[in-house]
């Protein structure tokens, strides 16, 4: 797990009045779990390549530990990203054509590291999050069992921090609450610092901690219970 650190991040895209991320200051304790929130437009997604430094930070600091990936260049963030960040995405990002486990091991099978223990966990992970047939097509899961394999495939490098964008967006009520249990518990179980984005209230108010962002900027971070242990 890893703690985050923002200071004086500044976003602007050329043609726009307003920066589209304005964030003096802000800290997240390692292994801590928060919700970001706020409606279409505010910031969110920004917010999110930020953190995982998919979007260049030209000026400020993003720290996560003793790293400040603001400061690296583009190649070493990608492997910075890689080795600590496991992503979910609203529309999953599996390849149709392969299977369950192919889909959890295919970023180490691309880095040629998806060896005995790596299998091992794959399997664990999706017996984990339910799915009892590793080698079942995608192609033929449903949504929901669908975000189940993106999320052991997150999870297969232990994360220190899991970045889940929309994880529930295109899911129904039953598939969305059993991803955001999974997410949850998992991220726990895991160590892995958590930042879920989501319009989804049932999920958001589950986290220990809500930053509401309202046109770029932060509105409200509020601390809304005590994290689970
Ligand atoms: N590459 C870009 N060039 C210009 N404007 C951009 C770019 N990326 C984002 N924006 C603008 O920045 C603002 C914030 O976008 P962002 O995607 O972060 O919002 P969001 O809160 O995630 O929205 P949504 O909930 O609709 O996904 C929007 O007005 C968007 O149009």
């Amino acid at each position: 797990m890893l703690a985050l650190k923002l200071e004086n991040i500044t976003i602007s895209f050329p043609g726009l009045a307003a920066p589209v991320l304005r964030i003096e200051r802000l800290a997240l304790a390692a292994g801590s779990q928060l919700a970001v929130t706020g409606p279409s437009g505010s910031g969110k997604s920004t917010f999110v390549n930020v953190v995982t430094g998919l979007e260049r930070v030209a000026q400020g600091r993003v720290c996560w530990g003793d790293t400040d990936i603001a400061k690296l260049p583009e190649g070493a963030r990608d492997r910075w990203r890689g080795q600590n960040i496991g992503l979910v995405m609203q529309d999953f990002h599996l390849f149709p054509g392969l299977s369950a486990l192919e889909n959890v091991l295919l970023p180490l099978r691309l880095s040629g590291r998806a060896g005995k223990s790596a299998i091992e966990r794959g399997h664990a992970l999706l017996q984990r999050v339910g799915l009892s047939r590793p080698d079942q097509a995608i192609d033929g899961m449903s949504r929901g069992e669908m975000q189940r394999v993106a999320l052991a495939r997150a999870l297969l490098r232990r994360p220190a921090v899991l970045v889940a964008d929309e994880p529930t967006a295109s899911l129904d009520a039953e598939s969305g609450a059993l991803v955001g249990d999974l997410l949850i518990e998992l991220a726990g179980t895991e160590g892995s610092t958590l930042i879920v984005v989501s319009h989804d209230t049932a999920l958001t108010s589950r986290l220990a901690r809500r930053l509401t962002l309202a046109a770029g900027r932060v509105a409200s971070d509020e601390q809304i219970r005590a994290q689970a242990a």
